[in-house]
């Protein structure tokens, strides 16, 4: 058997933070694993090397399925983004050893390619509608045949999802979260204009998608998703918190624009009413916050039973080790939808290599044994640890609301 010798937990900062898990076995086979939650990273560290490495030393890495059962069972505190992000960490961890061991990409163990390759979306964005869609076309023209539009909103300094003065968009922005201004009144005047715009810009060939990141209400959302119907998304995202999970009923009643949910989801618990009860079109919780590769397969199984495709969270926050595992994932299950691409910086690229591709719109996660991606120690231990935050959101009348 493979017997876990060594876990290291990794943090490092090329340009943001991220924090990777190394397994070692003894024979020498090595398998990394993304821990990484944006914001509250030490935490996740903490929880790896305080808690979880010590369990694992001298384990048999082939037993995927009970080292998940252990750590998840036998923490007794259950679920949680801290918790989960750690289990998938080694989950994750585990199949790249797994592979490498049977000289195989991870995709061909989890059932081998269920489709040529995986559309993935870009991001668009910009502080005007033209700048938006300038953007879009670009994008376009690199091939991609779905794209998110986030626009500025007029009258508000600053928007989700929107880069300052040209810059790479990054939310996790400061020492201290930043505080921004919302309206829900001058989004919801703005949002379908952008639509309208893009339709007559770009045509129909193309999958248009929008977040929404949980600012709406039940009834506002309900309001937004009628007045995009004209212009054909591929989903909206997040358009109301999904705690009460009751609320999307409500959106349903008013709208047939597709729905997808699910980035901050950590486990099929989460996930569960709101697929049996057919509330969204898209899953979007992924491998790295939704306990590994192992967990997110479970909660596909689910999903496909209902129609749900699953649409995985891919934002630069979640490490080049994330993106190598949502594409095994990805090729192999089902009920693949699409999944979510924002480019890394050639920093990021240079401390984890990757054999994943991208190829007019569609991306192959490579078939070199395991994930294909490995973390270059020595660069990553060049770039410290930098503490970076989300921000927060307020009314114009200075109530927080969701950011
Ligand atoms: O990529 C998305 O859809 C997001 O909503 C990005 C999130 O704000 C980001 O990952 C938070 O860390
Ligand atoms: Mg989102």
């Amino acid at each position: 058997m493979p017997k876990i010798v060594s876990a290291r937990v990794i943090v490092t900062c090329p340009g943001r933070n991220f924090v990777t898990l190394k397994i070692t076995c003894d024979d020498g086979t090595t398998g990394v694993g993304d821990a990484t939650l944006n914001g509250r990273e030490l935490s996740v560290a903490s929880y790896l090397s305080d808690h979880v490495v010590p369990c694992l030393i001298g384990r048999d890495a082939h037993r995927i399925e009970d080292i998940w059962q252990y750590l998840y069972k036998g923490a007794y505190w259950r679920r949680g983004p801290v918790t989960m992000a750690a289990i998938a960490a080694v989950d994750t961890a585990l199949w790249d050893i797994k592979g490498k061991l049977a000289g195989m990409p991870v995709y061909q163990l989890l059932g081998g390619a269920a489709r040529d390759a995986c559309m993935v979306y870009a991001h668009a964005n910009g502080t005007t509608i033209e700048d938006t869609i300038a953007v879009a076309r670009a994008e376009q023209a690199r091939g991609y045949k779905a794209i998110r539009l986030q626009c500025g909103v007029p009258g508000l300094a600053s928007t989700y999802g929107v880069a300052k003065h040209g810059a790479r968009y990054e939310p996790a922005d400061a020492d201290l979260p930043s505080e921004s201004v919302w309206s829900t009144e001058k989004y919801l005047r703005v949002v379908p204009e952008l639509f309208r715009a893009a339709r007559e810009a770009m045509g129909w060939d193309v999958h248009l998608l929008h977040d929404i990141h949980h600012r709406l209400t039940p009834i506002e959302a309900g309001r937004l998703g009628k007045a995009l119907e004209p212009y054909n998304l591929f989903w909206i995202e997040d358009p109301t918190p999904a705690e009460n999970q009751e609320a999307f009923k409500l959106i349903r009643h008013h709208t047939t624009t597709p729905i997808a949910v699910g980035e901050v989801f950590n486990s099929i618990w989460d996930a569960k009413d709101l697929i049996q009860n057919q509330l969204i079109d898209y899953i979007r919780a992924t491998v790295v916050h939704a306990g590994g590769i192992t967990h997110l397969r479970r909660i596909a199984s689910l999903a496909d039973l209902y129609q749900v495709r699953t649409g995985c969270h891919g934002a630069t926050d979640l490490s080049p080790v994330a993106m190598a595992a949502a594409l095994h994932f990805g090729l192999s299950v089902p009920n693949f939808g699409v999944q979510e691409h924002m480019p890394h910086t050639e920093e990021t690229d240079a401390v984890f290599p990757h054999a994943y591709s991208f190829d007019d719109g569609m991306m192959h996660p490579g078939d070199a044994p395991g994930l294909g991606v490995d973390i270059d120690e020595d660069l990553a231990a060049t770039y410290e640890y930098k503490r970076a935050y989300l921000p927060v959101a307020r009314l114009e009348d200075g109530t927080l609301c969701n950011w």
